[in-house]
């Protein structure tokens, strides 16, 4: 019931309308001023017709023509400014519709990162955000108001020679037509090819980005060379694409210049025949209509022009639409309300806590799930349906879990469990039985195919993605480290304020006290991107610190697979054993000590939760456990 309210009912009336409607008053604005600009671009015809007329028909003295130059020069004044403020409405309107663009790619992509990171290449999406929104500005800039002016203005002037000279109004009528068909028989091409555009440039980044990320991995494995003839074979598509577009535009302007000659031309014989031949017209008649019909004809090739422009911006805007709606986001925020805030809001929101894990856009979520139809929400969209604080934490319920990737990719099925408040977890199996799956599906980061995880006795699908993020905490096995000092990083575990004393004495807690006094600005060392690098061990150490600074209810974590020096697993241990005192922990557990630990061992195999029960329990009942233990023991991995 709630698919119809997502996107596919709002998404009839399209995303450009829903931009334009924003700027209503804006438009209108632009309408009377292409009014007035209309009016001072006749008024300024009849000046300078009126001028040559007394200088040199009727020989007056330039002295008796000053207060016709004065208010020419002031008429030409207020054409320019008019001019100058269409095109800043313009502007101003594409700054805001862009603004609100990536406002909602950036709502819809943090929506469900793990979900978001499964479609399509990053860079690609970086290009949509940036470049393709970029290329939608011509619509609202160029084309808006250019369009607006064309189906004023040229009207205006067309009733001007019609008053003046009924012939020379009907060689403008029957030539006009000429120009916006032509337009649109270029735009259906056009708009098709300008799609192709954005999707090779999209291709060509991904590939890029791709190869530049993994460039040692590929120089040591040999494929550097391959790799290179990729980037080249992706630039030439998108050359190619880009050169059809061009081909297509100078065609275009060079077809328009020629019916704009043409039709300059027919009015200049039929008013030469007029004057010279039949001698039937004012020479200031016939001089207006000559100074009206370029202005006349150049409007409508500028909105041919524009409208090239247009159909390419219309490409772009199509692009971004089709990636919010196979996301399935549509946002009920117009561009007017859109601000920098909510951008901002977002984006920290979405990539600090849990290292780019959550995000806070709770109608965003909600509209994910229900759009991709064999999956459900992955949160509530109401903040009503909150777990009650005292149920923290919480006993966490499977009923019927289940997770396919896609119909013949990996299928998780869970069955029902019940994990009780405050047990410790250790979810174990061999790589690539699901373990993570697992606990994605828990953690709320991934939408169950069928089934549902509850909080509380509440389905989480129920719940608000804000309040259940408030108390959780997944540490990966490689936390993110975003650029700038330890403390800060730290810090972001919360997002109250929090003093210096508490970030020390969470580090303190976690074991990081020993490396900030080694580094040569403490605390205030900047790390990660740009920064200092920090060991995987250092990195879990700080995502600690952000979990004591957070003290979460649940506690998710990914032990490292990688063998880790006694001395740091120990400060590991330690520290997850503390948090562990007020929380429900859910370990991916490598290492014999952490699943002999735990009050529950879930064992997986194949996507399938296979035993469940205490390390004593499983080895008299489950030979694949007691195998596994077996072959840990000898210390052989798995
Ligand atoms: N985004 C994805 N799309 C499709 N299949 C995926 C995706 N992520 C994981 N898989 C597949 O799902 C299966 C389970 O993966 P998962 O990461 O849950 O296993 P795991 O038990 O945690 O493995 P490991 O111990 O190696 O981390 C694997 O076969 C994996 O290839």
């Amino acid at each position: 019931m709630k698919k119809s309210k997502t996107g596919r009912g709002r998404q009839k009336s399209g995303l450009l309308p829903e931009l334009m409607a924003a700027h209503q008053k804006r438009t209108l604005l632009i309408r009377l001023l292409s009014l007035a600009l209309g009016a001072a671009t006749i008024g300024q015809a009849v000046l300078l017709a009126q001028a040559v007329q007394r200088i040199f028909v009727e020989k007056a003295a330039p002295a008796s023509l000053i207060a016709v130059f004065a208010l020419l020069l002031g008429v030409m004044a207020v054409r320019t400014l008019l001019a100058h403020a269409n095109g800043r409405i313009g502007l101003r309107i594409a700054a805001d519709a862009k603004k609100e663009l990536r406002a909602r790619l950036l709502r819809t992509l943090a929506a469900n990162p793990l979900i978001t990171a499964r479609q399509g290449q990053t860079g690609g999406k970086v290009s949509l955000a940036l470049d393709t929104v970029d290329e939608a500005d011509g619509y609202f800039s160029q084309y808006t108001p250019k369009m607006i002016e064309a189906s004023i203005i040229p009207l205006l002037i067309l009733i001007a020679v019609f008053i003046l000279h009924v012939p020379s109004g009907l060689i403008l009528l029957f030539t006009a037509p000429f120009i916006p068909l032509f337009m649109a028989l270029i735009g259906i091409q056009t708009k098709h090819k300008s799609e192709e555009k954005f999707e090779q440039l999209a291709r060509f980044s991904g590939t890029f980005l791709d190869s530049l990320q993994g460039l040692v991995t590929l120089k040591l494995f040999g494929r550097a060379k391959r790799q290179e003839r990729e980037i080249e074979r992706s630039s030439l598509s998108y050359r190619d694409a880009t050169m059809d577009i061009l081909r297509v535009a100078f065609t275009n302007t060079f077809a328009l210049e020629t019916i704009v000659m043409l039709g300059i031309g027919i009015v200049a014989l039929e008013l030469a025949l007029q004057l010279v031949v039949f001698k039937n017209m004012q020479f200031h008649t016939a001089f207006l209509i000559l100074l009206l019909v370029p202005e006349f004809y150049n409007l409508l090739k500028n909105m041919g022009t524009a409208f090239h422009g247009g159909r390419t911006s219309l490409g772009a805007i199509r692009n971004i639409e089709l990636t919010l709606a196979e996301n399935g986001i549509r946002e009920t925020q117009t561009a007017g309300q859109s601000d920098n805030q909510s951008v901002r809001g977002n984006t920290v929101t979405g990539s600090t806590m849990m290292g780019s894990t959550v995000t806070s856009d709770v109608d965003a979520a909600s509209d994910l799930g229900a759009s991709r139809g064999d999956q459900t929400p992955a949160f509530a969209a109401s903040q009503e349906d909150s777990v009650p604080e005292k149920s923290f934490p919480p006993a966490i319920e499977l009923s019927e879990l289940s997770f396919h990737y896609g119909s013949d990719a990996f299928t998780l099925n869970a069955g029902s469990l019940l994990i009780e408040p405050g047990q410790q977890i250790a979810i174990v199996g061999k790589s690539g039985s699901g373990k993570t799956t697992l606990l994605h599906l828990i953690a709320g980061l991934l939408p169950p195919s069928s089934g549902e995880v509850r909080i509380a006795g509440r389905a989480l699908t129920q719940a608000s993605e804000d309040d259940w993020f408030k108390h959780v905490t997944y540490i990966t096995q490689h936390p993110y480290i975003f650029a700038g000092t330890v403390a800060e990083n730290i810090a972001i575990g919360t997002d109250r304020d929090v003093s210096r004393t508490e970030i020390v004495q969470a580090a303190e807690a976690a074991g990081l006290s020993a490396l900030a006094a080694e580094l040569e600005h403490g605390y205030d060392t900047i790390v990660g991107d740009g920064g200092r690098g920090l060991s995987g061990g250092e990195k879990q150490r700080l995502a600690l610190a952000r979990a004591f600074l957070k003290r979460p209810s649940v506690l998710l974590f990914d032990e490292p697979t990688v063998g880790l020096d006694l001395h740091t697993e120990r400060i590991l241990m330690q520290a997850i054993a503390e948090l562990s005192q007020q929380a429900t922990v859910i370990t991916i557990a490598h290492r014999l000590h952490t699943i002999r630990q735990a009050d529950r061992i879930l064992f997986m195999e194949q996507g399938r939760l296979i035993g469940s029960g205490s390390h004593e329990e499983l080895l008299d009942t489950l030979p694949p456990y007691a195998q596994m233990v077996e072959i840990q023991r000898k210390g052989i991995t798995t």
